[in-house]
């Protein structure tokens, strides 16, 4: 299936994990395929159970996390990367996971004062946390969504009872993840939980109220309570976006750390750049200089979003010899970009569509999908490379052409 289409979500009465995975299944994600990916990471652990609901008077899908395992380990933030790399998840589904998890690990670092790789996700890290992360991740790759928005969230208010003891709504993770995001309290209790909001910072490019778009199909999800005269249900406009007139964008806020070093063991500096993706690093690179003394070193480069910077700056420190970071605040344009999947030679690779007020200006193959089908088809990967790209022609995608399924803007 072709993979272009925008999701708004509309967290107007609150978000969590299993309303999401609701939302998009009503929506028409197949719910055996969403089972299958989550099999994939935890094998045998959990049934997910659809059901058709009323939620004050409205009709939503609650999804049912059915524990098959009595076995219910605490895990670890670098534990729950491995099981998702260890997997067999389609790219783009264990890279969305993954970039839930960091969000929730970093939050959860920040707001217990310890380091992301030492926190133990208990409640947001049981079976159902991962059922419905890597359920939503699935769910969205079924339905060919390419992009995600979201409005303003309710988080609830008053106290409620966790692991941690009683807590103030919203709690504080949430209340983290929700820095820089618009919400308002909308109605007494925890309508926010940290899955929910963590899935809605990580995967959605920005806060904005319904975007101009074609709307193909909605999905209505549920939590379990059932609040009177309030419909505790979070919603899905699945569909494609319609161009709007050019504008100058400011680009989005982003952070340069950078430092110079010329002490440390080149053997670990992999698994450092490496973590500091793990930690939301948009990017991170090294470039190899001749330092003060004629000392040849490297500068480490690493660009994230400022909600990561603390995190990162972190791991700089604890995991570098540098004696100090600079930092410079940046405006960063990306591109819209679409992956659509072509077939090729016995397989499929996604290919990377950006595009500019709805005209294709870059095309370019998944290279990490283009090597695990060489390897698979034993064969040498420019020729998997050259059939992705002529593929990619063959179905239109070539530079200045229309961006398929984008609405007209009439
Ligand atoms: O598991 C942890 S560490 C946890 C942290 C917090 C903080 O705000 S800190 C809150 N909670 C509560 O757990 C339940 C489940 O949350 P899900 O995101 O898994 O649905 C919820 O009440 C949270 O507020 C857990
Ligand atoms: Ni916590």
């Amino acid at each position: 299936m072709t993979s272009h289409r925008h999701v708004w979500v509309d967290a107007s009465a609150g978000v969590a994990g299993d309303m999401l995975l609701g939302a998009l299944l009503d929506a028409g994600a197949d719910p055996r395929a969403v089972q299958h990916a989550v099999d994939t990471v935890i094998p045998h652990a959990v049934r997910l159970n659809p059901t058709t609901v009323t939620r004050a008077g409205l009709r939503a899908v609650h999804v049912d996390v059915q524990p098959l395992t009595a076995d219910l380990p605490q895990r670890t933030w670098p534990a729950i990367h491995d099981l998702l790399f260890r997997s067999d998840l389609p790219e783009r589904v264990r890279e969305r996971a993954s970039a839930v998890f960091a969000r929730l690990a970093d939050t959860e670092a920040h707001v217990h004062g310890i380091p992301a790789d030492d926190v133990h996700f208990h409640e947001v890290g049981a079976l159902d946390s991962i059922a419905d992360i890597v359920g939503v991740c699935a769910a969205l790759e079924e339905l060919g969504v390419a992009t995600l928005s979201a409005g303003e969230v309710a988080v609830g208010s008053g106290r409620v009872h966790t692991a941690h003891g009683d807590l103030p709504v919203p709690v504080p993770a949430v209340a983290h993840l929700a820095q820089g995001w618009r919400v308002r309290a909308g109605g007494t209790g925890e309508l926010a939980t940290p899955t929910g909001m963590a899935t809605i910072r990580a995967l959605a490019d920005r806060c904005e109220d319904l975007p101009p778009m074609r709307i193909d199909t909605i999905g209505i999800g549920a939590g379990r309570r059932d609040t009177p005269g309030r419909a505790n249900v979070v919603r899905v406009l699945v569909g494609a976006p319609t161009p709007t007139a050019p504008s100058d964008s400011p680009g989005d806020p982003a952070v340069l750390l950078e430092a110079n070093i010329d002490d440390l063991d080149p053997r670990l500096w992999p698994e450092i750049l490496a973590a500091l993706l793990r930690d939301g690093a948009a990017d991170a690179w090294l470039v190899p200089i001749t330092m003060k003394k004629g000392r040849p070193a490297h500068t480490l480069s690493v660009l994230c979003h400022p909600d990561h910077t603390q995190t990162l700056r972190e791991r700089i420190f604890r995991d570098t010899s540098t004696l100090g970071v600079r930092e410079t605040g940046l405006r960063k344009h990306a591109l819209p970009r679409s992956f659509i999947d072509v077939e090729v030679a016995d397989g499929s690779v996604a290919i990377k569509v950006g595009h500019r007020r709805g005209v294709i200006v870059q095309v370019m193959p998944e290279f990490d999908q283009v090597a695990a089908l060489a390897r698979r088809l034993g064969r040498p990967e420019r020729q998997v490379l050259a059939e992705a790209s002529a593929a990619a022609a063959a179905a239109g995608l070539v530079i200045g052409a229309p961006v398929p399924g984008h609405a007209s803007p009439t």
